[in-house]
């Protein structure tokens, strides 16, 4: 039985799977913390992988690994292959600055969005890597000179796995590249000139692999896969086909699906990112989701299951109990100081149960945003597929159709993303034009009547956001 490992280097975790190539029947797996914050040193990333991979048993036996991982972070490399600073990652909002004068550099407004969505598919925003090498340039520029490469963070764990020989020796994939702005989705190609337009000189940047190419060895012989983004890899992990939405809650809320053609949404909304097929993965995020019920149940005390209970007691809409969610800015809408904020307060809807279901209610309106976004854009939905932490809650399954308007399906509690490269990996080590076909798990189907009063009274409230009062 040949064996394959993915890897899910997310945002608040490291996850192992180990799986049967040819069945992709889950044999081992494994998980570690990582660091808080917007700000990591890449080589905690590195310690969590490690143990993970630890308590999975080892990689002796695998055949292939391939890293699924968090995107748009920006990992910058010396001429010797140090890491110059910690690295900035997607939900970092420093970089907002950074971004409208890149958009204000193409044109400004519409133009200037336009331009961005036609060169590299998406328009950035604080969270894409262009903004992020823009702020060093600007901010820490003794730090900006010494980078000699810029990678992401699955390029770079996939470096490490294969010894890190040279800064020649970087990989990445179809879908990350599409995430960092000066890589083109539509021509294949890097745009140099925007990386030298963003970080003042054009830098070693990451060889692009097609799907299934060798992207190295570990020290043991196995094979390493390209890897790619985390949404991408959670697209492969689900097997998602023309028709899916793939809605994840994890720290970011994503809503995606696989499209034949590459987009190019010059709103900004959606972002028009390639997936890890060979296909494109048009997607829009935000910047708060799993962490806003962690946030509701620490405000009331209570742990994530009694939340879910919560919520489930109250009625539908708390009775005009209203959760804007910003709790980070947001991404989409592009509000990255706008803080949450919750309207509707009365004797009546000052209960913890409103609380719980208005949180609920709020994380899932903002993506019920971005898939009419995701609609805009010519996307089709024949069914909803929820994963990510987030989807564990009880509360987020019953009272997503009625957010959404339709049923959603929600495969087993699994680690979809991992499982996504683990698929990338058996790809690898097979062949073929197509990922091997594993059979897929139960799912279950949440139905229920949609309930439009909660978009609407969402609409009103988050049309009345402020921004984050300056830091004393
Ligand atoms: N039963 C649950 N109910 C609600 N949220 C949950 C539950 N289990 C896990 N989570 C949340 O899921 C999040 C982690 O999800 P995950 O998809 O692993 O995130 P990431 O990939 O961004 O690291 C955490 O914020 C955690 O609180
Ligand atoms: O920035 C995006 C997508 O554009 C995020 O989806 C990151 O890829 C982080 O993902 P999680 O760690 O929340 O899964």
């Amino acid at each position: 039985m040949a064996l394959v490992a993915g890897v899910d280097s997310s945002t608040q975790s490291c996850k192992v799977v180990i799986r049967d190539a040819e069945t992709g029947t889950l044999v081992r797996s494994g998980r570690a913390a990582h660091p808080d914050g917007t700000e990591v040193d890449p080589q905690a990333w590195w310690e969590a992988l490690r143990s993970a991979v630890e308590q999975a048993g080892g990689l002796d036996d695998v055949a292939a690994v391939a890293v699924g991982g968090q995107q748009h972070g920006m990992v910058c490399l010396d001429e010797s292959g140090e890491v110059v600073r910690p690295a900035l990652l997607w939900n970092d909002t420093r970089s907002a600055g950074a971004a409208d004068e890149l958009v204000e550099e193409l044109g400004g407004g519409e133009t200037g969005r336009r331009a961005w969505a036609e060169a590299v598919g998406s328009v950035p925003v604080a969270s894409f890597t262009v903004t992020k090498l823009r702020w060093l340039a600007r901010h820490e520029p003794e730090n900006a000179a010494r980078v000699a490469a810029v990678c992401l963070p699955h390029d770079w764990l996939t470096w490490r796995l294969g010894g890190a020989a040279g800064l020649d020796a970087l990989r990445t994939d179809r879908g990350d590249a599409s995430g960092t702005g000066y890589w083109s989705p539509a021509t294949g190609e890097y745009r140099t000139d925007l990386l030298e337009r963003a970080l003042g000189r054009v830098v070693a940047v990451p060889t692009v692999l097609g799907p299934a190419e060798v992207a190295g060895r570990l020290p043991g012989g196995a094979v390493l896969g390209p890897g790619t983004g985390d949404n991408a890899a959670a697209a492969l992990g689900v097997g998602a086909v023309a028709g899916d939405v793939v809605v994840s809650i994890g720290t970011s809320g994503t809503v995606f699906s696989v499209a034949e053609a590459p987009a190019a949404d010059p709103s900004g909304a959606v972002a028009g990112f390639a997936d890890a097929t060979g296909r494109f993965l048009p997607l829009v995020c935000t910047l708060n989701a799993a962490r806003v019920l962690d946030a509701a149940a620490a405000m009331l005390g209570v742990g994530l299951d009694e939340l879910a209970k919560l919520a489930l007691a109250a009625p539908a809409g708390a009775d005009g109990l209203v959760m804007v969610p910003y709790l980070e800015g947001e991404r989409t809408p592009n509000l990255p100081l706008a803080t949450g904020a919750v309207h509707g307060l009365t004797l009546r809807t000052s209960t913890p149960g409103h609380l719980a279901r208005a949180a609920v209610e709020g994380m899932l309106c903002a993506l019920a945003d971005g898939l009419d976004a995701l609609l805009a854009q010519g996307a089709t939905v024949n069914r909803i597929i929820l994963v990510g932490g987030g989807a564990r809650s009880e509360a987020v399954r019953r009272i997503a159709p009625e957010v959404f308007g339709c049923p959603v399906l929600v495969p087993e509690p699994g680690e979809y993303v991992a499982d996504g490269a683990a698929r990338q990996a058996a790809w690898v080590v097979q062949g073929g034009a197509q990922p091997p076909t594993w059979s897929a798990g139960r799912s279950e189907e949440y139905a229920g009547s949609a309930v439009p009063r909660i978009r609407e009274q969402y609409a009103r409230a988050r049309d009345l956001i402020l921004d984050r009062p300056a830091a004393s």
